[in-house]
């Protein structure tokens, strides 16, 4: 099942064109139009296989500690732009677009409950596994 929040609905019925031409079914896609941080609360902790983070810069921190919540152990945490512009790695850069960036790569990498890695792909894909609990 996938679930997907978007706030435009024009680009929700683009992307149920799209799924629809995929041969996926109406009930294996969710698409729920509203603002992320209205749905987010309302979604199922410890059930989601991947969170795929890529809406409002200003709210991604928010969105990932949601995400955090939402993933089933060993699943993955995806946050676009995570390079910004490949302006995160120059700390002289202190815009509040890459200081946020910047701290949400660094609380990632710092919390317990993850492994991360930071890719170059596009614009920076900030990947975690939510680490399974040890016995
Ligand atoms: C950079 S686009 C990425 C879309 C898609 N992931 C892609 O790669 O094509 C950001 C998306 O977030 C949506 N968005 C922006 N602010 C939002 C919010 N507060 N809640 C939900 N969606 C939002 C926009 O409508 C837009 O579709």
């Amino acid at each position: 099942m996938l679930t997907s929040i978007d706030v435009e609905p024009e680009y929700q019925a683009a992307a149920r064109e799209v799924l629809t031409a995929m041969k996926v079914k109406p009930a294996q896609a969710r698409l729920i139009g509203g603002r992320a941080l209205d749905v987010l609360p309302r979604l199922a902790g410890g059930a989601y296989d991947l969170v795929f983070v890529d809406g409002d810069p200003e709210e991604t921190p928010e969105y990932v500690t949601h995400a955090i919540r939402m993933l089933r152990p060993g699943g993955i945490l995806i946050v676009a732009n995570a390079l910004w512009h490949d302006l995160v790695p120059e700390p002289a850069r202190r815009d509040e677009d890459t200081v946020r960036m910047r701290e949400l790569v660094r609380s990632v990498r710092n919390d317990d409950r993850l492994t991360p890695v930071l890719l170059g792909a596009g614009d920076g894909l900030l990947v975690a596994i939510n680490r399974p609990p040890t016995r």
